[in-house]
């Protein structure tokens, strides 16, 4: 048998994003919409099919997250949203934010899955949160799969899961009286899937791979030895993925699930704990070996080993084989890539192609010497690889190369006395919203239709646009406004050697924003200057200083596909080259400030603590690399969003840069304690407001944020800046909010 843990739903060309957004902007009608959705997962669940898969999943469809979708139907969210009483409009001002008729409503907060670059939306769990159920979408997409004669597996977040991801104030977890209401929804559920004839349900439980303790262990043994009692003919199986489940196995299999799903790629692991303590007979095993967060194709022999050894504990009949996490993770199909290096091809496989690999390693698996056997042979000549090298320049690295001098404290009064900014300086992170026209004419220019001359031409009058305008509104640090770059990873990307681009390996990254990860595939070098130009052009065209802003190694490494025999800290450190040759450059041409991103610096911090020093070190170094040669009076900034930087601070502040903003404004701002208590030195800019939200922001509200957090940072060290770039929003949206950030900031320095 063949499972797959999730699909894809944003559609082979985005197709969801442009039906959500419209419908957002009331230029497409609801049943429009969901006429849409219904299509999408058909094409999803027929696809499966035609690949032989067994278990397919449902309820894996979401029009923007299937967090909130979870939320949502255990009512978990604040009754104030509930003045929309249309559901998908409830829904969307939850993913979105609402303002309209004098009602406003903010959208929830987002924080990434796990390591990935996918965010779910944070719901809160306070006292007075009733759990109820409160939608019908599972049971709905059962119903119309059925209609296809699909029989599919739903897929429901586990409660674990759910709860630890969840914010929570002042309520305890793992209080019964708290979860017990919760229970009776998952119950009901439970129930009704089995009245409607569910073979299987899946319930998801990745929190299951990070660190545990007993409290948790006790919790799953209640909750699930509960909830188990109702599964009727229905058989559950519980699902983890990336990782092992070493803090919990032995509970999970005395548990009356049917089905236990582990990832065999992230949780080698997990192989150790079957051998160790065996599996039980009655349940299936499902055996994620075909990777579904990466791109490249499966080493089909590393799998069949894996899949041997595991029958040395599983009768064979009892293994299904499966994704080793739902497919979400990666692009729809290799069929929509006509232009793909053709060297490179045969290495990838995407979700389509993940559905083949399976049919394919399942007969393989099958068959009796599958030495032979043709899939197999042709997979094994694959994976002599070409070759780079990663294996060069090690070790002789000395620790000091990467230190910068002198220390901040003497480099920051440097360039307070260089730059002489007010104090809270205010400015933005530096894209500004890419209007139709900009993506347009990349459009043209990509097919040829304009010249290289139009499309600078084009680009610098932009520049020279949004220059006027932030000179014009104040601002004190200004930027090019990033016109140039499709996507902060992707035009790296594209720009240096070593990488291979997709023309359509969309995935998704929130709601209906998608993103195009380059894949490493070579080793990376910089044949050319990739920011310089356009970054020297804005600074010519104001006496205030221009930010140069660029993507720091880690993220371009974390928001990359990176083959799996390359060893990422390598691969950070040759990209820490490069942008070290950029900055260089910047610094030549008189840039005074250069921001080096680092938004998905924690992304891919290992799961467990025990691992977190080998990635903090070599992610850090590569950090350092990347600023140790550049003159004390030019300030390094970075700028991080999205993940748990409250718990990582210490860390943070070895990367010794001299400012960094970030993403604070739908946390409350409980950051500011923590910066206080930690060892970080740098100026902080916090941003102010939520880019990812259409609101236009009020100056006496940005007023009484700024004066809140000067109670917890001192008016020398703080930056006034949004939380994130201004990329995806529209320019009458976010220009009257930068207008009164600015005048926000102006009035509160009068009060000094
Ligand atoms: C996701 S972080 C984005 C940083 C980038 N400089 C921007 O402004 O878009
Ligand atoms: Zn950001």
């Amino acid at each position: 048998m063949k499972s797959v843990v999730g699909f894809p739903r944003i559609g082979p060309q985005r197709e969801l994003k442009n039906y959500v957004e419209g419908y957002l902007e009331g230029k497409v009608k609801k049943e429009e919409l969901e006429k849409a959705a219904r299509d999408l997962r058909k094409y999803h669940w027929l696809l499966q099919k035609e690949y032989g898969i067994d278990l397919i999943p449902s309820n894996d469809f979401s029009f923007y997250d299937h967090f909130l979708d979870h939320a949502v139907m255990l009512g978990a969210v604040p009754a104030a949203y509930r003045i929309l009483e249309d559901e998908i409009d409830c829904y969307l001002a939850l993913a979105k934010g609402y303002q309209r008729d004098g009602i406003d409503l903010k959208a929830l907060p987002m924080k990434k899955w796990f390591f990935t670059n996918y965010h779910y939306l944070v719901p809160t769990l306070t006292a007075d949160t009733e759990f109820k159920l409160s939608s019908d979408k599972p049971f709905t997409e059962f119903k119309e799969a059925w209609h296809e004669g699909i029989k599919t597996k739903p897929v429901l977040l586990g409660a674990l899961t759910f709860l630890k991801l969840a914010r929570k104030t002042g309520v305890d977890i793992y209080n019964k009286h708290f979860w017990e209401k919760m229970l009776e929804v998952y119950i009901e559920i439970l129930c009704h899937f089995n009245t409607a004839g569910a073979d299987f349900v899946q319930i998801d439980e990745p929190v299951l791979v990070m660190d545990l303790e007993e409290r948790d262990r006790r919790f799953l043994k209640e909750f699930y030895g509960a909830l188990l009692k109702n599964k009727g003919k229905t058989r559950v199986i519980l699902q983890t993925y990336f990782g092992d489940i070493r803090d919990v196995y032995q509970e999970i299999v005395s548990l009356d699930f049917d089905a236990l799903g582990l990832d065999l790629v992230d949780g080698k692991l997990n192989l150790e704990l079957i051998s160790q303590y065996g599996f039980p007979e009655d349940k299936l095993l499902l055996a994620g070996i075909v990777n579904g967060r990466n791109v490249f194709r499966n080493n089909y022999q590393t799998s069949i080993d894996i899949l041997q050894k595991l029958a040395h504990y599983v009768d064979k009949g009892r293994i299904v084989l499966s994704t080793s996490c739902s497919l979400l993770l990666v692009p729809y199909s290799l069929k929509y890539e006509n232009e793909l290096d053709e060297k490179v091809v045969p290495y990838l496989a995407f979700a389509e192609e993940k559905l083949q690999e399976l049919s394919e390693i399942e007969e393989i698996f099958l068959s009796g010497d599958f030495s032979k056997h043709s899939f197999y042979l042709k997979n094994a000549e694959l994976w002599n690889l070409v070759a780079t090298d990663q294996s060069g320049e090690k070790e002789k690295e000395e620790e000091n190369e990467y230190i910068r001098v002198p220390a901040w404290e003497e480099r920051i009064k440097v360039q307070k006395e260089a730059l002489q900014l007010p104090f809270l300086p205010t400015t933005t992170i530096g894209s500004f919203p890419q209007t139709p026209d900009v993506r347009a004419m990349r459009g043209r220019f990509k097919r040829g239709e304009v010249t290289k001359e139009e499309y600078e031409s084009f680009i610098k009058a932009k520049i020279e646009r949004v220059i006027k305008f932030q000179e014009e509104i104040g601002l004190d640090v200004l930027v090019h406004g990033e016109y140039e770059r499709n996507d902060m990873v992707e035009f790296f990307g594209e720009n240096l050697e070593g990488f291979v681009i997709t023309k359509n390996g969309w995935v998704q990254s929130y709601g209906t924003r998608c993103v195009k990860p380059p894949i490493i595939f070579y080793d990376i070098k910089r044949k050319k200057k990739l920011t310089v130009d356009y970054i020297k052009y804005a600074q010519s065209l104001t006496s205030k200083p221009v930010k140069g802003i660029l993507t720091g190694p880690v993220t371009i490494l974390n928001w990359s596909f990176v083959r799996e025999d390359m060893p990422p800290d390598r691969v950070a450190m040759q990209l820490a080259q490069v942008i070290k040759e950029e900055v260089l450059d910047l610094e030549k041409e008189g840039i005074k400030i250069i921001q080096i991103d680092e938004a998905a610096l924690l992304e891919k911090l290992p799961l467990r603590k025990s691992e977190h020093k080998t990635y903090f070190d070599w992610a850090i170094k590569a950090f350092k690399a990347v600023c140790a040669g550049v003159k004390p009076q030019t300030q390094i900034h970075t700028h991080m969003c999205y993940s748990n930087f409250d718990d990582y601070l210490d860390e943070i502040a070895r990367m010794d840069v001299d400012v960094i903003t970030f993403e604070a404004a739908k946390s409350d701002f409980t950051l500011l304690d923590g910066i206080r208590e930690s060892s970080l030195q740098a100026e902080v800019g916090p941003g102010i407001f939520d880019v990812h939200s259409p609101r236009i922001v009020p100056v006496e509200e940005m007023e009484k944020l700024i004066t809140r957090m000067l109670e917890k940072i001192e008016k020398d060290r703080l930056w006034i800046n949004p939380d994130c770039g201004l990329k995806t929003r529209k320019e009458e949206e976010v220009f009257p909010t930068l207008k009164n950030m600015v005048v926000a900031a102006r009035e509160i320095r009068k009060k000094f």
